[in-house]
Order: structure tokens, then C-alpha cells, then sequence
């Protein structure tokens, strides 16, 4: 039988493909993306980060047991100090102090991954929240390889690249694909369809992320 996250990946492999190939990355490998997009996607991808290590927690809070609880509370501790090093490193590269961060407003898009992600975790069953998760885990892995494999030498945003295509994150991901697919065995036939659409509207909001930053999208009013 397939597994779920076979099945989800599958499914939606066209938009992944789609976001593999969009304007945004396939400039980031080039080196050649404006710094004014990187930089507005880096200040939005910070704020994002907090939102998405909340819903790891919320999700630990829920595990069924002790070792989701350690998985989940582990990933939101790494989240944290691993992705904000890499912010760090970037926001002193493209001039973005701490008072720019702070008063930087969520982008619609992100407003709307993080408070999404953040109702699902918090209200939604545990399994659906993790199916909600993955897309943020499995399609940065493959985007990531994929920009590393046709990176240009002397990139910019080579540590970007770096962190997304390297062992530990993809570790962290095979371990989240292995944990979902364990839960998602022992699931009714219902929760697996809630899980099939969590999955696809993360990675739906996962396009629109990058989309965003590309239009440096900003608020109408
Ligand atoms: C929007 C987004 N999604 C996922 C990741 C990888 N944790 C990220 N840094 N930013």
C-alpha cells in the first residue's frame, strides 16, 4: 500500500514542480536575484519562522506519545536557533537592523501561512496539524537540492542553499515523513482526507510565500 506521504506527494507534484521552477528560485540559484527580493523574503521568512516553531510545539503539546513530544518540541528548539543564525547572518549582509524587523509587518501571505498554520495546530487533531507541517519541511529539502544542484559558485545565497540541501535538515525531514506516515496508518479514512487537504493548502501557501516576496507584496491600504 502507499504510504500518505506518498500518496500526497503525488498528488501534488505539479505544484511542487511549479514552485521548484518559479522565477524567485531558479534566480536565487543563479545568484542573480535582486537583494531588495531576498531581502524582503528574509525579514517575512523570520517572522514566519516564529509562527511555524509555535505550531511545532502545539503539535508536540499534542503527540501521542513521548517521542512525538520530544520530535516536535526538539524541531521548534532547532527552528529557532538554526533558521535565526542563518536570519542573523543575512539580515547584517542586507542591512536590516533590529528596529527594521521589528517594525516590519507581516506580508498578507505570510499573515495568512502563519495564522493558518497556527489554527491548525492549535484546533486541528494532531495528525492533521503534522500533515499541515510537512510541506514546510519536504518541499524546502527539494527546493533546496534542486537550487544546489544548478547554483552557481561564488552565490550570495549560497548559505541558504547550503542549509536547505545539507544532511541535518534533510534528516529532520526524513524523520517527519517517517512519524506522519506511522500516525497516519493507524488514522480513519476521514482524518486522512483532512490530512490530504492540510497538506496541499501549506503547499499551496508555500507558492504564494515565494510569490510574495517576488512582487514585494506589500499592504493595499
Ligand atoms: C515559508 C517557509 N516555509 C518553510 C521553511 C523551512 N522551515 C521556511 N524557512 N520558510
Amino acid at each position: 500500500m502507499t504510504s500518505f506521504t506518498q500518496t500526497a506527494w503525488q498528488a501534488n507534484l505539479p505544484l511542487f514542480e511549479t514552485t521548484r521552477d518559479m522565477p524567485f528560485n531558479r534566480e536565487l540559484a543563479e545568484g542573480v536575484l535582486p537583494p531588495e527580493k531576498f531581502r524582503h523574503y528574509i525579514i517575512q521568512d523570520a517572522h514566519y519562522l516564529e509562527g511555524f516553531a509555535r505550531s511545532l510545539a502545539f503539535v508536540a503539546a499534542k503527540g501521542w506519545d513521548a517521542d512525538h513530544i520530544v520530535q516536535f518540541a526538539k524541531a521548534a528548539e532547532v527552528t529557532i536557533i538554526v533558521e535565526r543564525e542563518l536570519h542573523a547572518d543575512y539580515f547584517e549582509r542586507f542591512g536590516v537592523s533590529p528596529q527594521d524587523f521589528a517594525s516590519a509587518e507581516l506580508s498578507q501571505v505570510c499573515n495568512h501561512y502563519v495564522s493558518y498554520l497556527q489554527a491548525t495546530c492549535a484546533q486541528a487533531p494532531f495528525e492533521v496539524g503534522l500533515a499541515a507541517l510537512l510541506p514546510c519541511f519536504w518541499i524546502y529539502r527539494e527546493v533546496g537540492r534542486a537550487i544546489h544542484e544548478s547554483a552557481a559558485t561564488n552565490n550570495s545565497y549560497s548559505a541558504w542553499i547550503e542549509t536547505y540541501a545539507g544532511e541535518d535538515f534533510s534528516e529532520a525531514v526524513d524523520a517527519v515523513i517517517a512519524t506522519l506516515d506511522s500516525v497516519a496508518a493507524r488514522c480513519s479514512a476521514r482524518s486522512i482526507e483532512r490530512m490530504h487537504l492540510a497538506y496541499r493548502r501549506s503547499a499551496q501557501l508555500e507558492w504564494m510565500f515565494w510569490d510574495s516576496a517576488d512582487r514585494l507584496e506589500s499592504w493595499p491600504l
